[in-house]
């Protein structure tokens, strides 16, 4: 993929005027947008990194596609062929050192993702090994949800998502670590999940959800991400590498890196 080329003037989203794209704009189907999910469309979307040097390499060139609401989209490929990168380029988290050029439409229009639409779930668990999976969801809740809400309100958003992710029955156990034993690796996952679900995003972003789970863990997180995607109408875009083929079955939609990406 490494190539050099000119540097191609840098993707300012919000900066840009607002625009409808023809031809790959989901929501130009005519089908009526009934759940709180976006539609997500990217057009000619392309990477590049430029070193202190000046020396430039595409990352991604020109991909098209879309994600739609009640759907989960599988971004897959060989490592190194830019799984991460397109997902942090169509969630907004691409890198200073990197430019970014293309569209990339939410709902059809050219608008910055703000909290609450959308949500980003990194390849690491970043929980606190002595806290309850209720206390780290609650915990984040406090911190996420706006204080106007009530103290009830909060409490009751945490149990429904700890429902919706299946983690019940463990609600009340300590997430544990390396030291002190706790909760599986595919539990952790989903309370890494629910943390980034309590602010009812519509837009879900997941970068490798199964890594370091084994195959029956990796089928439940993804399962269960697939029905929150169908209940609630979110829409989901997974990074994922060397899914099962049980868990390949889950995903509604596949952008596959063989030679370009579709
Ligand atoms: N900031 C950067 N500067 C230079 N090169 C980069 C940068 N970010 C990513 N790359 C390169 O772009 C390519 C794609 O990286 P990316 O992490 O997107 O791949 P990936 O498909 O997610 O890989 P993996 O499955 O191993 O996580 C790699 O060759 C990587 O080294």
């Amino acid at each position: 993929m490494a190539e050099s080329s000119p540097t191609p003037p840098r993707w300012t989203p919000a900066a840009s005027p607002r625009k409808r794209l023809n031809g790959v704009g989901c929501n130009n189907t005519g089908e009526r947008k009934t759940s709180r999910g976006v539609f997500l469309t990217w057009q000619d979307v392309s990477v590049t990194a430029v070193d202190e040097k000046g020396k430039h390499k595409v990352i991604l060139d020109r991909i098209t596609g879309c994600a739609r609401p009640s759907q989960v989209l599988a971004l897959m490929g060989a490592s190194g062929s830019g799984k991460t990168t397109l997902l942090d380029t169509l969630s907004g988290r691409l890198g200073l050192d990197l430019i970014g050029t293309g569209d990339v439409l939410i709902n059809g229009r050219r608008e910055m993702l703000s909290y609450g639409t959308s949500a980003y779930v990194t390849q690491e668990n970043t929980l606190m090994p002595t806290l309850t999976v209720r206390e780290a969801i609650h915990y984040s809740a406090q911190l996420q949800l706006p204080g106007s809400m009530s103290p009830a309100k909060k409490l009751a958003r945490v149990d429904r998502i700890i429902r919706e992710m299946g983690l019940s029955a463990v609600a009340d156990s300590r997430i544990g670590g390396r030291v002190s034993k706790g909760i599986s690796g595919g539990e952790r996952r989903r309370v890494s999940i629910c943390m980034q679900l309590l602010a009812s995003p519509g837009l879900l972003f997941l970068d490798e959800p199964t890594s370091g789970l084994d195959s029956a863990a990796a089928y439940h997180v993804m399962a269960y991400v697939a029905r929150l995607a169908q209940t609630a109408g979110i829409t989901v875009v997974a990074a994922v590498h060397q899914p099962s083929s049980e868990v390949f079955d889950l995903f509604n939609a596949l952008c596959l890196r063989m030679g370009g990406w579709c």
